[in-house]
């Protein structure tokens, strides 16, 4: 049911509730994510496809639903913690979940008050119990009597720091590092709403002619990327081109992130590409199809699940190996390769847009030992580069610490040298991070991907 198709004002308690499908499905995303630690870009597709019952319209809702709380949780949760005598944390998680569904109802889509309020009764009632529907009941009226969003921000106030951290959905401590990253204040807050926004699909066109894949989706071509699909709407996995394997849905900037690899400038040989942190296999198949004929694609992952979705995503491509392997103990010799991409794991802060719940999942103590792994990571990928070669460190993160302060490690080497990555991309303006690459949402429409290029000298 949409905003505003109420069912009537007041229920008998004895009335079994009748469940609004949508909400329903946005509460059983909002309890995955909570007790499951479930991935609500994975859990959603997956309820609804098992709930046929469905119709487009209830689909969107739950979708807007379940993804605008968790990505206003900080919000919800400051708005609630001043309404409930107990602190939150000491509430059964259920009721807490059901209490952000409806306050982000009242007040970031401003559904009429009956329809929120009664809705979430109902679903607390059924899930929790009568006992549970009272505190709901009494919580929400409260939400909705102070206003809507706006009203809220100005009541809960705070310094610029934390008005803006709930202005825009983000926690203090990456408001501060998108701070760091940008280099000041200037672009701050267009950053992090465009961070809060809810992301078009990009689809790559990897073993076809993009023209074509225009034509099939009804999307255009990206603006970056010769690969690139944008899409305004609908589910890319009805698309015949991304169901054979021919094209894939993959963010722009990743696209770009692949292209940086494979423009940089070599000398000499040029045979052998590694794909060292590979899974699930999104860079390395656009490696597999622009890859000059003869060059030879190994890609690894040391998980061997991740290890197996690259076997999968390179199905079919002749001449590529793939290895469940650390690249901190690279099972090949020294010097093996001419390219090396390391993608290295990150925090994932620029590409919070497509994974709602990882702002609130993450915290500032993941950064130091991901930059550990890091530093060691691209010790192997430099090692595992021939002189002469080059190696590509790229983050879907621009946090200060696991992008410049990992690759400003490796430059400080007497046999390490950086090549700059804007002349790579003359059709890219604002990509400059000093010698490194960095995208924004805000100014390029993708995920927030940090790049680098180093070459071995000797
Ligand atoms: C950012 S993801 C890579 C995404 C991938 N390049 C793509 O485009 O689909 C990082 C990957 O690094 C892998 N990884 C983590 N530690 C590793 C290690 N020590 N050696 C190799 N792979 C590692 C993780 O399993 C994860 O699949």
């Amino acid at each position: 049911m949409s905003p505003g198709r109420s069912r009537g004002r007041r229920h008998p308690a004895t009335r079994p509730p009748r469940l609004d499908g949508a909400r329903l499905t946005a509460y059983d995303v909002l309890d995955g994510v909570t007790s499951r630690a479930a991935y609500a870009n994975l859990l959603l597709p997956k309820l609804l496809r098992e709930r046929p019952e469905l119709d487009e319209r209830d689909a969107a809702f739950a979708t807007q639903l379940a993804y605008g709380t968790l990505r206003a949780q900080g919000t919800l949760d400051a708005v609630l913690t001043g309404l409930v005598s107990r602190p939150l944390a000491e509430l059964d998680p259920r009721v807490l979940d059901l209490l952000r569904l409806g306050t982000y109802q009242l007040i970031d889509l401003r559904v009429p008050s009956h329809a929120a309020v009664d809705t979430t009764v109902d679903l607390t009632r059924a899930i929790v119990g009568p006992g549970a529907s009272g505190l709901v009941n009494a919580v929400l009226r409260k939400v909705a009597a102070s206003g809507d969003r706006e009203q809220w921000l100005a009541a809960l106030g705070g310094d610029d720091a934390h008005r803006l951290a709930l202005a825009t959905n983000h926690p203090l401590w990456i408001v501060d590092a998108w701070r760091v990253a940008l280099g000041g204040d200037a672009e701050l807050e267009p950053a992090l709403l465009a961070d809060d926004a809810a992301p078009e699909v990009h689809l790559v066109a990897r073993r076809m002619d993009r023209e074509q894949l225009v034509g099939e989706s009804g999307g255009e071509a990206g603006p970056w990327s010769p690969h690139a699909v944008r899409l305004h709407g609908g589910d890319p996995g009805r698309l015949a081109s991304v169901r054979s394997g021919v094209a894939a849905v993959q963010d722009e900037g990743s696209q770009l992130a692949g292209l940086l690899l494979a423009r940089a400038p070599l000398d000499g040989r040029d045979g052998a590409w590694l794909d060292m942190c590979a899974g699930p296999g999104g860079k390395a198949g656009l490696l597999a199809a622009v890859r000059p004929e003869g060059v030879r694609l190994t890609a690894a992952d040391r998980a061997p699940h991740r290890a197996e979705l690259v076997r999968k995503a390179l199905a079919g491509e002749a001449d590529v190996e793939v290895l469940a392997a650390d690249g901190r103990e690279a099972p090949w010799a020294p010097g093996s390769f001419d390219r090396v991409l390391l993608d290295a794991p990150c925090t994932g802060l620029g590409a919070l847009r497509r994974r709602p719940e990882v702002r609130w999942r993450r915290t500032p103590e993941d950064v130091a030992p991901l930059v550990e792994l890091q530093v060691e990571l691209l010790a192997g990928a430099l090692a595992s580069v021939r002189p002469g070669g080059v190696v590509a460190y790229v983050t879907c993160s621009p946090h200060t610490e696991e992008t410049i302060g990992v690759v400003d490690v490796a430059a400080a080497r007497d046999d390490v040298e950086v090549l700059p990555v804007a002349p790579l991309f003359p059709e890219v303006p604002g990509i400059e991070r000093g010698k490194y690459g960095q995208l924004w949402p805000h100014r390029h429409g993708t995920d927030a991907m940090f790049m680098a290029l180093l070459r071995r000298t000797r």
